[in-house]
């Protein structure tokens, strides 16, 4: 049974930078569902998108997979014949849990979980690609290079689903729903010192880019139509199709 996140809860005297190490993973799944709005409308969504869209004779990848929530979503989905899923994370304490999670449930469609830099990996046959949070995680200088990776190793009318934090151009509204994330969160039993600690930790870890710097990627990279389909205060989620 995974815990509760306590990992903020106290002073922490060296405060270093965010990684997804033991500490996070044994924690995660509280985690992101007290830190993240929608967070698990998002991942049931990943599944009714999946179903539509993944194609015979495809592979389903999802990129910074942590546990697995979008992988076990995409898995139970699959109803066409000869389709893979390909779960890849560069954290090693992720990825040793996902293999778990994946093997306590029943499901018949073959999954590979690999331990890689989704910017190393290489991407063919894809019907469906997700990047549920983690393009926040990736240097933003190598953001457009692995979009026209993805986009160039998938099949046509494939989709691209990439959910992200996001972070807005004029100042006022930044601060505006910035304040009712952090309320959010307060009212998922988080603390002042908690928040605190956590947002210094992501600081240059997590950078957000506006919803509109996301679009105007998708199309640089070659996809044909994209759109926000989800969104709750600085926290969403967009597809594009190619
Ligand atoms: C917020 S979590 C993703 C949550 C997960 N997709 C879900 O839906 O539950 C971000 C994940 O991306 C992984 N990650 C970040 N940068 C990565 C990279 N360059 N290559 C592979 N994985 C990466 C992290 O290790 C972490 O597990
Ligand atoms: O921005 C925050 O406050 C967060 O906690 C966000 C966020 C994320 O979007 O990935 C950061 C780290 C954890 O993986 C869970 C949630």
């Amino acid at each position: 049974m995974q815990g509760k996140d306590k990992l903020f809860s106290q002073p922490i005297t060296q405060l270093g930078e965010f990684k997804f190490d033991d500490q996070v993973a044994e924690v995660f799944p509280d985690m992101i569902q007290r830190s993240v709005p929608g967070y698990s409308n998002i991942i049931s969504t990943i599944g009714h998108l999946t179903e539509q869209f993944h194609q015979p004779n495809s592979k389903l990848y999802d990129l910074g997979c942590s546990l697995g929530a979008a992988t076990l979503a995409m898995r139970r989905a699959v109803k066409q014949d000869n389709v893979e899923i390909v779960a890849v994370d560069n954290s090693p304490a992720m990825v040793e849990r996902c293999q778990k999670h994946l093997d306590a449930f029943r499901g018949s469609v073959p999954v590979a979980v690999i331990c890689e830099d989704i910017c190393d990996i290489e991407i063919s046959e894809a019907s469906v690609v997700v990047l549920n949070f983690t393009l926040q995680f990736v240097a933003q200088e190598q953001r457009l290079t692995l979009l026209k990776k993805i986009h160039h190793g998938m099949k046509t009318g494939g989709i691209l689903i990439v959910s992200e934090k996001f972070h807005f151009s004029q100042a006022s509204i930044q601060g505006l729903i910035s304040e009712l994330h952090l309320d959010f969160k307060r009212a998922n039993g988080y603390s002042e010192l908690e928040i605190s600690q956590k947002r210094s930790s992501l600081d240059n870890v997590l950078v957000p880019d506006t919803i509109e710097q996301h679009k105007q990627r998708f199309a640089d990279a070659g996809f044909s139509a994209s759109e926000l389909w989800f969104q709750c205060f600085n926290f969403g989620s967009l597809v594009a199709i190619k």
